[in-house]
């Protein structure tokens, strides 16, 4: 299954929810960054577009420089994603085809919807909350100023075109525990109907 959500939705709540329930999860931003790691293929080609300024001393990415960089401009971001995404893809491929047969395999990408890749999945879960509340758990968690919490929402899919692409929609609006309880039904669910990922039971 697809697993989905906007910036600070709660994502990783649900997929560490799902972990435990027993669903193998690949998650797209851990790959993301393992692509870009020190001493990688992916780091120098980011180097090469973007220049030396964006490596902290010791070496590695500057993150936060980066993340300044491309929420700030959408041909930087492009640039970004065109070396990042394709090096992710090939990962997720590789892990897909190492998770044990019979899993459930619980794919968290979270530019499912912008990078129209909900048509993989027969199950797509779209983890849903209000502006307001990606906002507030951004900046009461993370540490980030408003303009910078508001500059990626900004870049991501509307709520609306990612409700389009979902199957199953979780909202993520009340405690943890009704959110434990809706993530129990909906893997519920997609266990009963067979696990999600095209040629997987
Ligand atoms: C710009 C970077 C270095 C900033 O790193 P940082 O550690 O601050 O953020 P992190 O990687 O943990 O991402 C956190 C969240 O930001 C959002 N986000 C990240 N990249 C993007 C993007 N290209 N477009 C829209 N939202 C994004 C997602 O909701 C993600 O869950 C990093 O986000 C990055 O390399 N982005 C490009 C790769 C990418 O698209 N990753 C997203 C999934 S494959
Ligand atoms: N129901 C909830 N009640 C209170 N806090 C929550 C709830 N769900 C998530 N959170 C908190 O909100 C923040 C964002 O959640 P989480 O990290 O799971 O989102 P995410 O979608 O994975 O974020 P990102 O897009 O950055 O990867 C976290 O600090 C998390 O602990």
């Amino acid at each position: 299954m697809g697993l989905t959500g906007g910036v600070a939705s709660g994502k990783s709540t649900v997929t560490a929810m799902l972990r435990d329930l027993g669903a193998v999860v690949i998650d797209a931003d851990v790959l993301a960054r393992e692509v870009v790691a020190r001493g990688t293929p992916g780091l120098t080609a980011v180097v090469e577009a973007f220049g030396e300024e964006l490596l902290t001393p010791e070496g590695d990415l500057d993150r936060p420089a980066m993340g300044r960089l491309v929420f700030g401009d959408a041909e930087s971001r492009r640039r970004l994603e065109a070396i990042v995404h394709p090096l992710v893809y090939e990962r997720i491929a590789a892990l897909e085809a190492e998770a044990p047969a019979g899993a459930v395999v619980v794919h968290d990408i979270p530019l499912l919807a912008e990078n129209r890749r909900a048509g993989d999945f027969d199950h797509v879960v779209v983890v849903d909350a209000p502006r307001e509340l990606q906002l507030e758990r951004m900046l009461r968690d993370r540490g980030w100023t408003r303009e910078d919490a508001e500059s990626r929402i900004d870049a991501q899919a509307s709520r609306e075109d990612r409700l389009a692409v979902a199957t199953h929609v979780v909202e993520n609006t009340g405690t943890r525990e009704d959110l434990r309880d809706r993530v129990a039904e909906v893997f519920a669910d997609v266990v009963s109907a067979g696990s999600g990922a095209p040629g997987r039971p």
